[in-house]
């Protein structure tokens, strides 16, 4: 009679890691799809190292060592096993972080999917789909670049050239920061979104983080800064931004986590921008060639 085969990680032998029942599609922990979110973030292992090392375990283990016998068959004299290697307990005991980590992402993607109230025509709120779809080419890359090279054709004042010469920098910089970041993590989007965005790259198929909320942090936090504006358009500017990353959530775009992750790094852009400033002192000859144009 074949034996019961030993249990790891709560996980029989031989299921496989769809078959868990923490992360069964539709779960928290499950992106949809058949497909686990962050687990390279997650685990330091590569995917199916968990299998893997519970196969060598199992067949290291006194049980399964050859020529040993079970413990229930040993005798009482009969010395006890040796202790498990190191990493094997640290298996057996998953990490604080760990599990801070896994929680975490749970409760982002149980929050984002019921968030996604706009993801599509059928959803609850359906009908205001259009509206955030118009909000999410307001937060574009295009709109912003072909816009700022247009100020700039047009700009007659070195002080104007000088700002909106370092609002490119700034765009161009978000974009290559989050093509870099999003292909490094290649957090996929949530299984409920319909990928008919407006113009694309190809990075664009993942997720994190929302080059929506970097730009909409960015490009506030810039304008904030260096435009005279009366508080009531102030207040527009950071309002623009709060709603655009909401609306990533609501569209089914991005979880929250995203989002979150988008406005921290726009933000940190900007600081970045700031810090190397571009002036006809320090970079004269952007200036020039922009002049001789
Ligand atoms: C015009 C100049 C000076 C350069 C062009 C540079 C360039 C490659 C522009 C591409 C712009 C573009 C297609 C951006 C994609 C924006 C987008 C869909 C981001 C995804 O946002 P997310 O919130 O869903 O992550």
């Amino acid at each position: 009679m074949p034996s019961p085969r030993r249990s790891v990680e709560g996980r029989p032998l031989g299921a496989s890691a769809s078959s868990s029942s923490s992360s069964s599609p539709g779960s928290p922990a499950h992106g949809g799809g058949g497909r686990f979110e962050f687990q390279s973030l997650l685990s330091s292992r590569a995917p199916g190292a968990d299998l893997t090392c519970a196969r060598l375990r199992a067949s290291e283990s006194p049980v399964h060592r050859r020529g040993s016998f079970p413990l229930a068959a040993a005798g009482p004299s009969q010395a006890p096993p040796p202790p498990l290697p190191e990493e094997d307990r640290m298996d057996l005991n998953p990490s604080f972080l760990g599990i801070a980590l896994r929680s975490l992402l749970a409760i982002d993607l149980w929050l984002s999917k019921k968030l996604g109230v706009c993801a599509g025509e059928s959803s609850s709120w359906g009908s205001v789909r259009p509206l955030m779809k118009l909000l999410e080419i307001s937060g574009h890359g295009i709109p912003w670049l072909l816009g700022t090279l247009y100020c700039l054709s047009r700009s007659d004042s070195w002080a104007g050239r000088e700002v909106l010469m370092n609002l490119l920098f700034a765009l161009l910089l978000d974009l290559l920061l989050v093509a870099l970041i999003k292909g490094l993590v290649r957090r996929r989007r949530p299984a409920h979104n319909q990928m008919d965005m407006f113009v694309t790259l190809s990075v664009d198929k993942y997720s994190f983080p929302s080059g929506h909320a970097t730009r909409a942090a960015l490009v506030s936090r810039f304008i904030l800064n260096h435009l005279v504006l009366a508080i009531p358009l102030r207040v527009l500017v950071v309002l623009w931004a709060l709603v655009l990353g909401l609306s990533r959530v609501m569209l089914g775009r991005h979880n929250v986590t995203d989002v979150a992750f988008g406005f921290f790094l726009g933000y940190m852009q900007y600081s970045i921008v700031d810090y190397c400033w571009l002036s006809p002192h320090n970079a004269p000859v952007l200036f020039v060639l922009w002049n001789q144009q």
